[in-house]
């Protein structure tokens, strides 16, 4: 089956709308814009699958209503825009859904939010009972509570990490530009890209900035594509205006091939969504062991340890240079870490003769 087919075919999508789609210059709501997409996301529904929508565009729905001239650009404007957006913003929404017969139920999260298992599975079961009710969730950054440290910095990632969470066979993400360019094609010159097989296909390709209502222009739209696509689900970059092309046939826009086989959620979790909580140093053997062989991690390979951490938190794997090479759950608290550096497994106690990280918890870092 191609790219397109499969996702042409997802029995279950998340499809992101970026502000530039559903927002104007002014500072408002595109209604008729955002109608054109509900009707598009209410056909893809009717044909069998499950469609979770991630829209931005509450800072830009805030702009206006607050009489502001022009995007604020500091946090606390932008947050205080974004509360005001994201009511009529989600208003908007469950008014165009209702027009056919559809409840909508909004979901704001923060990256905390994702990054804390607890917090994730929450969020999945809201997520999925709102799918068995036959709700449409319209996720959100929770913009007013994130601060900078902890903000998605985008929502395409959002996206990516909503696709993961909700199980989807797909991502869609639509914009104002009908797909990838070679380069910015603000600039002229550049040449639409059809399909990115793989990373290879990204060389010499120039992601610019996003356009005066998005955030995070094409850099985070590759980073998200890659995110998804990593993690075994294929993604559409299509223009909003041609949503209903894009998920229906899927024959517009660039596609992004999935990696073969879906990588597993804890791995998922470790890989994209933990904080980290320190590090482990490690010497060349082990880092060849741990990344190249997929091995699990003893004591005798790690030289040094950062940080405070509990068993079960997830730590950074270093190598001697101390570039980031890994990341795993570790198995041992900072504090009893320390006496066992270094030590073969044989000098330790018996209760100490496990694994530092598991290779099932162990995720190395993408090339
Ligand atoms: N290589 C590229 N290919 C396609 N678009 C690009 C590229 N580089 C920069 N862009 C710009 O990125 C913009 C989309 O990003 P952004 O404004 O953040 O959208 P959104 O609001 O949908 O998230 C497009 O309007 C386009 O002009
Ligand atoms: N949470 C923000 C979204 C920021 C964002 O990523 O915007 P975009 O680049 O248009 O997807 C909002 O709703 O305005």
């Amino acid at each position: 089956m191609s790219v397109r087919e499969s996702i042409a075919s997802a029995r279950r999508i998340v499809v992101k709308i970026g502000s530039s789609a559903i927002t104007t210059l002014e500072g408002g709501l595109e209604l008729d814009r955002l109608n054109a997409l509900v009707d598009a996301c209410e056909a893809r529904m009717r044909a069998g699958s499950d469609v979770v929508v991630v829209s931005s565009g509450a800072v830009g729905a805030g702009i206006s209503p607050l009489g502001l001239k022009k995007r604020p650009q500091d946090l606390a404007t932008k947050q205080a825009a974004a509360s005001v957006g994201q009511l009529a913003m989600a208003q908007a929404w469950s008014t165009s859904f209702a027009r056919h017969n559809r409840v909508v139920g909004q979901v704001l999260l923060t990256a905390d939010d994702i990054a804390r298992r607890a917090q994730h599975r929450n969020a999945q079961r809201t997520l999925d009972r709102l799918r068995s009710l036959r709700a449409v969730a319209v996720v959100n950054e929770n913009d007013t509570v994130a601060t900078t440290e902890l903000r998605f910095g985008d929502n395409d990632r959002l996206a990516a990490l909503v696709a993961h969470l909700v199980g989807a066979d797909a991502l869609v993400l639509l914009s104002d530009v009908d797909g990838l360019y070679d380069g910015d094609p603000r600039k002229g010159g550049a040449t639409i890209i059809r399909e990115v097989a793989g990373p290879d296909d990204l060389d010499g390709v120039v992601a610019g900035t996003g356009g005066a209502l998005g955030t995070g222009g094409m850099a985070s739209k590759l980073s998200a594509a890659r995110l998804a696509a990593d993690s075994g689900v294929p993604v559409l970059l299509a223009a909003a205006a041609d949503a209903d092309s894009a998920l229906s046939t899927a024959a517009v826009g660039t596609v992004f091939a999935a990696r073969p086989g879906r990588m597993s959620a804890r791995k998922f979790w470790v890989r994209h969504a933990a904080d980290t909580n320190g590090s482990l140093q490690l010497d060349d053997g082990a880092v060849a062991a741990v990344v190249g062989k997929r091995r699990s991690l003893l004591a005798a390979g790690i030289t040094r340890i950062e940080g405070r951490f509990y068993g079960g938190d997830v730590v950074d794997i270093i190598d001697k240079d101390g570039a980031k090479v890994a990341r795993g759950v570790v198995a041992f608290d900072s504090s009893e870490l320390s006496a066992m550096l270094g030590r073969s497994s044989t000098d330790l106690p018996a209760e100490l003769r496990r694994p530092v990280i598991h290779a099932d918890d162990l995720v190395a870092h993408l090339r």
